[in-house]
């Protein structure tokens, strides 16, 4: 049978050669029944790209942009990350056997997604800056060089990612559900999912298409600002604040794209507060056995905002994306959970603490 991945949509890549893959893709959609009852609505999937084999949705965008490397004949790969792009980058690096360059912003990187870059190898650069400076040095770099560079400005790695989209509509029997929420940094992964979708509507495979819902945390929303307020573009935000470190980015490179993507689907963009992030973390572990990264639990967090402000009707098919698994964050986790409960080696210090007794 036809291994779900990311290339069983060869025919829709523009890919000619033999792809780097480590068996992207193909991941869950799960139906979440707890959950959309305490938001309130009729009918809530969740796409765990945290399945990814690398944790993250970033894989489908490296797959297609690693392949696309050494059809070009590069040499070498970079990018500026905010973790998980330099994780995937990275390991899909390895995979295709050439050097990889990632520049993080120094401090500001969860622990999982350092441990990958620096594992597989990547010749990883702690920059004095934020993420954007990061990706302006990258820019500068990558143009001074023969270096690919591989953030979602590269379309390549929209074209990967577009897969998300094709994916959802297949598990749904090509029924395409109302909206799809998801939390928004750099603004590719919105863009993406919004070309699939209207690919496979165009290809005649679909017949309508979802409305695109952006989240961003509330000390880091540019493109929620240009949203509210209809401008034609974004206002770069300088110090963008959040501890959904993944979505920390002030100035999305794909903008434009996004503002887009949701004007023309009739979609919207909200934020979230921290707090408002890490509760739904918590909702989406205890009530659905869904272990995300802070940024993932945006999607979430977003949508429970968007439905109390009745934005969003409860009779709505919504799916959101979570875009990266638990354990990229751990130290997050361990901030925000109670400790656990030390006790002696024996029966009775067990059942006192289970017990009380
Ligand atoms: C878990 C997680 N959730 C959401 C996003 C936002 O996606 P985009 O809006 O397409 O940027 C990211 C992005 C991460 C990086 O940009 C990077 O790794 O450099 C992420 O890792």
């Amino acid at each position: 049978t036809e291994c779900p991945s990311v290339w069983k949509y060869a025919k829709l890549l523009p890919i000619e050669r033999e792809p780097v893959t480590i068996r992207e893709g193909g991941t869950p959609l799960y139906k979440c029944d707890r959950l959309a009852e305490k938001i309130g609505i009729k009918e809530l999937y969740v796409k765990h790209e945290g399945m990814n084999p690398t944790g993250s949705f970033k894989d489908r965008g490296m797959t297609v942009g690693v392949t696309k490397a050494l059809e070009l004949g590069m040499s070498t790969v970079a990018c500026a990350s905010t973790g998980n792009t330099s994780a995937a980058l990275a390991i899909y690096g390895a995979k295709a056997g050439i050097p990889v360059i990632v520049l993080l912003p120094a401090g500001k990187v969860a622990l999982g997604k350092v441990a990958q870059a620096l594992m597989h190898g990547a010749k990883v650069l702690s920059i004095r800056g934020n993420f954007d400076d990061a990706l302006a040095l990258v820019r500068t770099l990558c143009s001074q060089e023969k270096i690919y560079l591989l953030n979602s400005i590269n379309p390549y790695r929209l074209e990967g990612q577009k897969t998300i989209g094709f994916e959802i509509a297949d598990q749904l029997g090509f029924k395409v559900p109302d909206r799809i929420v998801l939390p928004v940094g750099n603004a590719g992964n919105i863009t993406a999912i919004w070309k699939g979708f209207r690919e496979f509507k165009k290809l005649g495979i679909t017949d309508s298409l979802p409305k695109m819902t952006g989240i961003q945390a509330a000390g880091s929303c540019p493109i929620v600002k240009a949203i509210k307020s209809e401008a034609p573009e974004i206002t770069p935000e300088e110090e963008p604040e959040t501890v959904a470190t993944a979505i920390r980015i002030g100035n999305p490179v794909n903008a434009k794209k996004a503002l887009s993507a949701i004007r023309e689907s009739g979609g919207t963009a909200e934020s979230v507060t921290d707090e408002e992030i890490l509760a739904a973390q918590k909702d989406l572990a205890r009530l659905e056995g869904i272990g995300v990264e802070p940024a993932s639990a945006a999607s979430v967090a977003g949508l429970r905002k968007l439905v109390d402000m009745g934005v969003i009707s409860r009779d709505e098919t919504v799916v959101c994306i979570t875009t990266g698994h638990l354990l990229k964050d751990p130290q997050t986790v361990i901030d925000v959970c109670e400790e656990p409960i030390v006790v002696d080696a024996s029966i009775e210090a067990i059942r006192e603490a289970i017990f009380g007794k």
